[in-house]
């Protein structure tokens, strides 16, 4: 069982390195923290270096990134990983750099979406440029796209400590590696993907700051604001350049007693399994069976 101990990045292409890169600033509120790497854009949220970065290129994702604690963790992950049939490719150090990492490998999961295992990742001390004052604390957590969810959660449970922290039918999986109720989700989706990204924003008033914030900016608002029953977090959901889905979330549980929690089934059939508020889906977050029958716009 490899132990992952945090999310750290996801890496993207981009067809228009600059209006992504505009767009994750100045609409989204991350800071861009020049490398000095031509073709290459690292966006900031936290502590990280960086927990997203756009590679100029065709759009898409390329790699979503997880810590593991030490170089000997990574060096037995390579090994199990091998040992279970994966194919797993160590990064060259210049590829490493570009990551602001010490080593990393990486490997298909068993629905193709390419997953990076990393240690070291750089953390930079001084506090957060904010490209916007949108309240961002955090990155929180990245959503992949599996046209199995159960299969899905089958693997990352018992290669990985991800344990279900709740289930929306066979339409999602909310997992922890952690106190917090995720930091990993999956969704049903055709094959694999990027569902969305999440950042963690500091107030409630945040999240409806943010809400007129996109709506004057002609952002397309995919769904919320709302308050999902799994992890209790007020949310909203939107779209930005090359396809990304990015999500600000406010209040999410925190799982202290992990003895007692048990995993609950929502069925996303049912009213409010999604969003408690009953809010309409000004756009389907991709699978249009994830939002109750009636409150589909
Ligand atoms: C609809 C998606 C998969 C979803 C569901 C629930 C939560 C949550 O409880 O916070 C999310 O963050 C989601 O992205
Ligand atoms: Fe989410």
């Amino acid at each position: 069982m490899i132990e992952l101990v945090d999310i750290a990045y996801v890496r993207s292409g981009a067809a228009d390195l600059a209006g992504a890169v505009r767009f994750a600033t100045d609409v989204v509120g991350l800071e861009h923290v020049d490398g000095g790497e031509p073709g290459v854009a690292h966006l900031r949220a936290d502590g990280r270096h960086h927990c997203l970065a756009f590679v100029e290129g065709a759009s898409g994702v390329i790699a979503s990134a997880f810590a593991v604690a030490d170089p000997g963790a990574l060096a037995l992950a390579e090994t199990e990983l091998e040992t279970r049939g994966f194919t797993v490719r160590r990064g060259s150090p210049e590829e490493a750099r570009s990551r602001r990492v010490g080593e990393f490998v990486g490997f298909d999961d068993p629905f193709g979406n390419h997953i990076e295992l990393v240690v070291g990742q750089q953390t930079l001390a001084r506090p957060v440029r904010h490209g916007r004052g949108a309240g961002i604390t955090e990155f929180g957590h990245l959503c992949l796209d599996a046209p199995d969810v159960a299969e899905a959660h089958r693997f990352w449970s018992t290669t990985f400590n991800a344990r279900a922290s709740d289930w929306i039918g066979d339409a999602a999986c909310l997992m922890r590696i952690d106190e917090v109720h995720h930091k990993l989700a999956v969704f049903r989706g055709d094959g694999p993907g990027l569902c969305h990204v999440n950042f963690q924003v500091a107030e409630l008033d945040d999240v409806f700051r943010n809400w007129h914030h996109l709506q004057d900016h002609d952002v397309v608002i995919e769904m919320g604001p709302g308050r999902h029953p799994q992890s209790g977090a007020v949310f909203l959901y939107f779209l930005g350049p090359e396809g990304l889905t990015y999500e600000y979330s406010y209040g999410v549980r925190r799982i202290t007693d992990e003895a007692a929690w048990r995993p609950r089934f929502f069925d996303p059939a049912e009213p409010g399994s999604i969003d408690m508020w009953l809010g309409p889906t000004q756009k389907p977050l991709t699978q249009p069976q994830l939002v109750p029958e009636g409150l589909r716009s």
